[in-house]
């Protein structure tokens, strides 16, 4: 085992009472079952929120810095008194305290339709060690059957602070797809209907050693997988996605605050409300528009489909002020992607 301090443990995590590891956890830093010091997402019982933890020093405080400067600015702009938005710091490093323009309140009030809601920090005993955690509204909430995936955004995935070791690491991974693609696939899981058994369905998992193995081809493989396009009312699905993705690009083409590196984008939806559409036999044009004769049914796509920009441990203030087109790419590929399976 390379990484340091490993404490051997036999038994699950030992957690508080009232929580659990995260179930649709699909990427990222998880629980190990021989290495106390490894912690992953935990989840509460049914009040709909996540816990991260900070893990890393350095990552913990820029993703800590982010969600507070994001509360910061929603508050200023909300008419909060003005000190909350002088203490942005974006940076993560020492300093801090610089001071935001109006329109940089602005556009990061405007990030926060595109990020989990944020809820705080609090310190939570897991397998006897204290760590600090960051309370996120759960994307999957309310999802009966929660379809996830995780796609890391950028040709870089290395920030401006990263030793030329970390570098090199970031450079050898997922080189096919990052290098063509700006994108790579850490994690997912999809529902399917069960071929064996009509009615049926069943539950697919792929970690990073899928991701790794995919060229071009097998990425929009992943993708058609995930999005089930055989299924009837999958066009419902790749619309709303679309709509949602299109509407994070806006925001990156008007900013020039920010650098994501590293960062993904999560892919949320219920397969129970797809397959519900898929029997439903409304035209899809009729679903998309919010309207569906059935009440049981959610009223509108975004309540069933979310996509949301999630993981700021390496966010940074952008250099010269310039638009971030390392991100900009990845998502622009994701994008077409999308369209070319919806105009198949
Ligand atoms: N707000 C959320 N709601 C639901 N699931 C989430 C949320 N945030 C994260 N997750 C789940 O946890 C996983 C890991 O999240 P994240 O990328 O933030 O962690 P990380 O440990 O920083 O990842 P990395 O190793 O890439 O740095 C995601 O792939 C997703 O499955
Ligand atoms: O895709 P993989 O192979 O899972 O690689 C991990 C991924 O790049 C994470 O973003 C990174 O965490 P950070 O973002 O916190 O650097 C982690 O570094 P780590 O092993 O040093 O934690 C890597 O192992």
């Amino acid at each position: 085992m390379a990484k340091k301090e490993q404490e051997k443990v036999t038994a699950m995590p030992m957690v508080p009472m009232g929580y659990c590891m995260l179930d649709t956890q699909v990427a990222g830093h998880t629980f190990e079952a021989t290495n106390a010091a490894a912690v992953g997402l935990l989840q509460d019982a049914g009040e709909g929120r996540v816990f991260k933890p900070l893990g890393k020093p350095e990552c913990g405080v820029r993703e800590l810095n982010f969600y507070e400067s994001l509360a910061a600015a929603i508050a200023t702009q909300a008419g909060a008194s003005p000190p909350a938005a002088n203490n942005l710091n974006l940076n993560g490093t020492a300093g801090g305290g610089e001071g935001h323009s109006e329109t940089d309140l602005s556009l990061l009030a405007d990030l926060a339709a595109h990020v989990p809601r944020y809820y705080g920090q609090l310190k939570l005993v897991v397998n006897q060690r204290e760590h600090t955690f960051i309370k996120l509204e759960d994307l999957t909430h309310g999802m009966a059957r929660p379809c996830v995936m995780d796609v890391k955004i950028g040709r870089r995935t290395w920030d401006p602070l990263s030793s030329a070791h970390k570098r090199e690491i970031e450079e050898q991974k997922y080189v096919v797809c990052k290098q063509n693609l700006g994108l790579c696939l850490p994690g997912f899981q999809v529902y399917q209907p069960d071929e064996q058994q009509p009615g049926q369905s069943v539950l697919i998992r792929q970690g990073r050693d899928y991701g790794k193995s995919l060229d071009v081809a097998g990425f929009h493989k992943a993708l058609a997988q995930f999005f089930n396009v055989n299924c009837q009312a999958s066009d419902v699905l790749l619309r709303e996605v679309l709509c949602q993705l299109r509407s994070i690009r806006a925001w990156f083409k008007r900013q020039r605050l920010l650098h994501f590196y590293a960062s993904s984008l999560l892919i949320c939806y219920d397969f129970e409300q797809l397959q519900r559409l898929a029997k439903g036999g409304s035209s899809s044009k009729q679903l998309s528009n919010g309207y569906h004769p059935d009440p049981a049914l959610p009223t509108t796509a975004n309540q069933w489909i979310r996509v949301r920009c999630i993981d700021f441990a390496h966010i940074f203030p952008a250099e010269d002020a310039q638009p971030d087109h390392n991100y900009m790419f990845g998502l622009q590929s994701l994008i077409d992607i999308v369209e070319t399976m919806l105009h198949r």
